[in-house]
């Protein structure tokens, strides 16, 4: 599904992505933790092939295609769909019309109008995309426009941050039916989830986690193992293990 071999990946000319090396097999989903900074957003949004963040070495091959130098509406095309953690407005274009261009460009079968009733969106769907709302609607408009693109291969940076309690279920039961290994295209849907509060652990069957301090993975296994030794020791330990590989 996702291979991502030692990734070198420079923002504004300071490298960030030190040598990242990360499978991802087909209907698995992995959860990334790391301190602020560390660099979690850059390598998502290497993934998804955003212009400014800029490979310097390493590959991303996606489906056995290799896409490190891909643009990111081919990735997008290809099956490759992100949740951003601070979602751009896209002034002129509504909801709606976005949705429906999605869903033709990937020609899935998607019920915009159900979708949107199940988000709470209806109303938003004849507003302009993300302008003017609030973190939990501008989060729940990237989730809408997920579930139009059918991806098989889901990017969600921090997708709980800044959303209350009861959209935090609607938002997990949601992601777990866009993860929940439904075959799309013969392939199932693999995930990469960046959590810092590990809220969405309790909505996905997470397969595996890893750990990013300063631009390289320092440690992989169980991410519940992961983030209990996290929430009870931060990520001290990591600092030690970030030593051994310099
Ligand atoms: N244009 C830039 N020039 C220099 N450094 C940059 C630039 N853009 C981002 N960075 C730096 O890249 C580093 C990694 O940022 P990134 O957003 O990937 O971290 P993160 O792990 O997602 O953090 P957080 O948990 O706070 O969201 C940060 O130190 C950030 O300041």
């Amino acid at each position: 599904m996702l291979e991502i071999i030692d990734l070198h990946v420079e923002v504004g000319s300071k490298e960030i992505l030190k040598g990242v090396s990360l499978t991802i097999p087909d209907g698995e989903t992995h959860i990334l933790f790391g301190p602020n900074g560390s660099g979690k957003t850059t390598l998502m949004m290497s993934i998804m092939g955003l212009p400014k963040y800029k490979i310097t070495s390493g590959k991303i091959i996606f489906n056995g295609i290799d896409i490190t130098y891909m643009p990111t509406h081919e990735r997008a095309k290809l099956g490759i769909g992100m949740m951003f953690q601070k979602p751009p407005a896209i002034r002129g274009v509504e909801l709606q019309k976005l949705s429906e261009i999605i869903k033709s460009i990937r020609n899935t079968d998607a019920d915009i109008q159900e979708y949107a009733r199940i988000l709470n969106l209806e109303e938003h769907l004849s507003r302009e995309v993300n302008y003017g709302f609030s973190g939990g609607e501008m989060k729940r408009s990237e989730l809408l426009q997920l579930l139009c693109q059918k991806p098989s291969l889901v990017l969600l940076d921090e997708p709980e941050s800044g959303v209350d309690l009861d959209n935090i279920t609607l938002l997990g039961n949601v992601i777990k039916k866009l993860l929940k290994g439904e075959k799309v295209r013969k392939r199932h849907t693999s995930g990469l989830i960046v959590t810092h509060t590990g809220y969405i652990l309790e909505y996905v069957n997470a397969d595996k986690g890893h750990i990013l301090m300063d631009g390289k993975l320092v440690c992989s296994g169980s991410a519940e193992d992961l983030f209990e030794e996290i929430r009870q020791n931060g990520f001290g330990r990591c600092e030690n293990c970030l030593q051994d590989t310099i």
